[in-house]
């Protein structure tokens, strides 16, 4: 599906995991940059159990969305909700009725620390106990590695330390921010099944920001394409295929081409 005009006022009052409505953000000029009116009138909705991959050229907001909706940023208008599945939502990003996972481009690790401990810190943070560190390592992949320092890591297996660390705390909205654009073709590609694998574990809400169209209907439920200044959803396509997904799916290379077309 895609469509023009996509932002859904009506849907974003109907409730959601994730809810936008008619939020407004503009980042003030400074002496040497001008005003940034990034987001006017905007509303999305992800619904629970549903993954949305957010694309759109660089600097039109796709960050800044995520933000809003970790509450890292706030709106100047508008409402961000981010909540579980019974509603228990806050007013303006993830509150604490929301079980938050993060996962950034960078792995974001304390290098000082050993990876269990990492996951242990995130999981403390959460109010989960500690001893949910090595089965999620063990998801990713990384058990034998959990008393190894970051350092001591490759760039791929970093990243799925902090895959793991996001996950571990059975999280019911993960954000993820380019979370493989770091990574070499393969790696990131064995990434993102691993991904898919654990998205298919349990039921939860996503937001996926990426410069890859591919990894975008790879992993997504919608894609929905950011354009201009303020920024609209200029084209939404959903992605109705079952999972496990394989990569070298034929209908995944038709709906990466619509998305590259609307991108173009
Ligand atoms: N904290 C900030 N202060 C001032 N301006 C900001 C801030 N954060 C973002 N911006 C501006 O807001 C706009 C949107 O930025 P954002 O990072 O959300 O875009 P993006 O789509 O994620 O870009 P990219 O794809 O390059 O990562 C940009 O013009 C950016 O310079």
């Amino acid at each position: 599906m895609s469509g023009e005009g996509v932002n859904d006022p009506g849907g974003a009052r109907a409730g959601g995991a994730v809810v936008l409505d008619t939020v407004a953000k503009t980042f003030p000029g400074t002496r040497s940059a001008p005003e940034q009116r990034v987001l006017e009138d905007f509303s999305l909705t992800v619904a629970h159990g549903e993954l949305v991959a957010v694309v759109g050229a660089s600097g039109t907001g796709k960050t800044t969305l995520l933000h809003l909706v970790a509450g890292l940023e706030s709106p100047d208008r508008g409402s961000v909700r981010a909540g579980p599945p019974a509603g228990d939502g806050a007013d303006s990003g993830a509150g604490p009725g929301a079980r938050l996972g993060v996962v950034f481009q960078q792995p974001r690790l304390l290098d000082w620390l050993p990876v269990r401990t990492n996951v242990e810190l995130a999981l403390k943070a959460a109010g989960s106990p500690p001893a949910h560190a090595l089965p999620a390592l063990d998801a990713v992949g990384l058990a034998d590695y959990a008393d190894q320092y970051p350092s001591m890591l490759s760039g791929g297996q970093r990243q799925r330390a902090a895959v793991a660390r996001a996950f571990a705390v059975d999280p019911d909205i993960v954000l993820l921010d380019e979370p493989f654009s770091a990574l070499d073709e393969l790696t990131g590609r064995r990434l993102r099944l691993l991904l898919q694998d654990l998205w298919s574990r349990a039921s939860r809400a996503g937001l996926l920001v990426t410069h890859s169209p591919t990894e975008a209907v790879f992993l997504a439920d919608r894609v929905i394409v950011l354009a201009g200044r303020p920024a609209r959803i200029a084209a939404e396509h959903r992605v109705d295929l079952p999972r496990p997904r394989s990569p070298e799916d034929p209908a995944l290379f038709d709906l990466h081409r619509r998305v590259v077309a609307d991108l173009l």
